[in-house]
């Protein structure tokens, strides 16, 4: 019985949890980008950018946005660490994907890595936010060009969005949350990933 009444009551107050994949090639941003939305979103001050080092583990942030707790995953993007990815697939409500906008020798590589992860089926419909990071430098391209370049076929079947971002000086990133929650809160993925953590008792995150 206690049991019964605390499954309602968690069910009733507890805020929703998403989990959030960052990944992109090495240098693309991520890990200021993870350290800047947790400046933006809570009152712990980030890690400033001449601190950060390039991952070879797991980086992960926290924040809340209002009735909803979001779990950022970041990752290293280097080409010897990306077979780690598909690891955290399938626990992954929506997928960032960031890029360099500022260095186009590094597009063809950057839409080669993101193909694969797409055409992995454990990220099955996961809502993806592709972003063009770097806005503050004048080279950068804009999301236009890097969605043009990109031509990614396929992606009509899934939810998704471009957006312009600096993880320096905070452009872009409020609408990417606000859109990030909504897609989470409507997908059909997050239905599927509530059903299975329901069969299988409470997650051990
Ligand atoms: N100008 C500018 N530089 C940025 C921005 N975001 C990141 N950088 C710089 O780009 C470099 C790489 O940033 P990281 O955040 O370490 O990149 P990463 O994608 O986490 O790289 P890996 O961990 O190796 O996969 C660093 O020198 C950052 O200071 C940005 O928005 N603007
Ligand atoms: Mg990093």
């Amino acid at each position: 019985m206690f049991s019964l009444f605390y499954g309602l009551w968690k069910y009733m107050f507890s805020k929703t949890e998403f989990h959030v994949l960052i990944l992109g090639i090495d240098k693309a941003g991520k890990t200021t980008l993870l350290e800047k939305l947790k400046s933006v979103y809570s009152n712990l001050e980030g890690l400033p950018p001449d601190r950060i080092v390039p991952t070879v583990g797991l980086n992960i942030g926290r924040i809340e946005v209002s009735n909803t707790k979001l779990v950022f995953w970041d990752l290293g993007g280097q080409p010897g660490l990306r077979s780690i990815w598909e690891k955290y697939y399938e626990e992954a409500h929506a997928l960032i994907y960031v890029i360099d906008a500022a260095s186009p020798s590094r597009f063809e590589d950057s839409k080669s890595a993101l193909e694969k992860v797409l055409r992995h089926e454990d990220l099955q419909g996961a809502p993806l936010l592709i972003l063009a990071n770097k806005q503050d430098l004048s080279d950068a391209v804009s999301a236009e060009e890097i969605a043009r370049y990109l031509d990614l076929k396929k992606l009509d079947e899934r939810v998704y969005m471009f957006e312009a971002v600096s993880a320096y000086d905070g452009m872009g990133i409020k609408e990417s949350v606000e859109w990030l929650v909504d897609s989470m809160e409507r997908s059909k993925r997050t239905e599927m990933l509530r059903a299975r953590a329901g069969a299988t008792g409470p997650a051990s995150a």
